[in-house]
């Protein structure tokens, strides 16, 4: 029986019962039917051959370029840091998959040679709907993306709010005016896991690396971090390359995500969030494979900007703080302007001399 036919339809808002009784309750409803064994993925090969990869976050194609220059062997697509850098607008669930894959298109293409993960937030509705959002993301280009399992309008995992204090409560959410009184909340862990289930689908043979990522950890002060292993495990076995559990809140927590869950796991260091920052060594200890760090470049530019327009305005010139910028020359190099000029100087070139021949 196919995982998705095996799994309980009780959601986990009409019971009581947690993720990880319900699987041993109903041990087939996570057999899942794909193979573990995969083709395997760029990014597959880069956690071999590293055991733990540094990924920092970029939001257009400059900031891309800068990641690949700089040397680093994959970067992600951060929603944070798109929904900032499209919309001036916080993550807050504005950002539209058609508006993501847009922006993989253009990353892909400045950072050719590194793969690049996309954040595909929710995947834009329900099961059918990934298929859509993943497909797309393989024709921009991207490597892989993260899947997660907060309800929408979903919001930054990090951004502090009143927490549910039970499942109860939680799952008694569904108006949008009770909504606005919680903070976030996640559907039930077999929705989630089709989902899962339809994204490796739509994958096929495709050279993508799916994460599943769980919020479930921001629900309770108490259960949180259990519910959200089971989850991770669950979408492990529904055909997820990796998990990510959101907003661990300490070491300990980072090191039970460590030992309880499967497989390759995602660590997500962002700057002022919920978790402590290390360094890669120091996460592959505790069990991860991928570090991301999706708002390092954001943060970073933008701190750059406020401190050299607040320089403009009460100076009204950059005359003594070049040193603030990037020089002319450094940034043509950057984008490799004398690539340019020799593509201009071949054409023109190749156009005299048809004219030569002509004449
Ligand atoms: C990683 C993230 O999803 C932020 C978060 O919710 O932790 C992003 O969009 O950068
Ligand atoms: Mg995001």
């Amino acid at each position: 029986m196919s995982m998705l036919m095996a799994v309980k339809s009780t959601s986990l808002c009409n019971s009581n019962t947690s993720v990880s009784a319900r699987i041993r309750q109903n041990p087939r409803a996570v057999r899942s039917v794909y193979p573990t064994v995969r083709m395997q993925s760029r990014v597959h090969r880069l956690i071999e051959e590293q055991g733990a990869v540094l990924i920092p976050g970029v939001y257009d194609a400059l900031s891309a370029a800068i990641v690949q220059q700089t040397g680093f062997s994959a970067a992600l697509i951060s929603g944070y840091a798109l929904s900032a850098s499209i919309l001036g607008k916080p993550d807050f669930g504005l950002i539209t998959p058609p508006e993501m894959a847009a922006a993989a298109r253009s990353v892909c293409a400045a950072a050719p040679n590194i793969p690049i993960i996309a954040d595909a937030d929710t995947g834009g509705g329900n099961a059918l709907n990934v298929q859509r959002t993943v497909k797309d993301l393989i024709a921009a280009g991207a490597a892989g993306c993260f899947l997660e399992d907060q309800a929408w309008p979903k919001r930054c995992g990090h951004m502090r709010g009143k927490e549910s204090k039970t499942a109860d409560d939680r799952c008694r959410v569904r108006s949008y005016d009770i909504w606005l009184l919680t903070w976030k909340q996640v559907i039930p862990a077999e929705e989630h896991a089709a989902k899962i289930a339809s994204a490796r689908d739509a994958i096929g043979d495709s050279d993508f690396f799916l994460i599943a990522r769980t919020d479930a950890r921001a629900l309770s002060a108490k259960t949180g971090l259990s519910d959200a292993i089971d989850r991770a495990n669950l979408y492990m076995e529904a055909g997820a390359d990796a998990s990510f559990v959101e907003a661990p809140r300490d070491d300990d927590e980072l090191k039970e995500i460590g030992k309880r869950t499967k497989g390759y796991r995602l660590c997500n260091m962002l700057e002022g969030g919920r978790t402590p920052l290390h360094t890669p060594d120091e996460l592959k200890e505790m069990g991860f494979h991928l570090i991301a760090h999706p708002l390092t470049s954001l943060y970073a530019s933008t701190r750059a900007l406020v401190d050299v327009l607040k320089i403009l305005k009460e100076k009204g010139t950059t005359k003594d703080h070049l040193e603030k910028m990037i020089t002319f020359e450094e940034f043509n190099r950057l984008v490799n302007l004398d690539s340019w000029y020799e593509l201009e100087t071949k054409y023109s070139n190749l156009r005299n001399a048809l004219g030569t021949t002509k004449s």
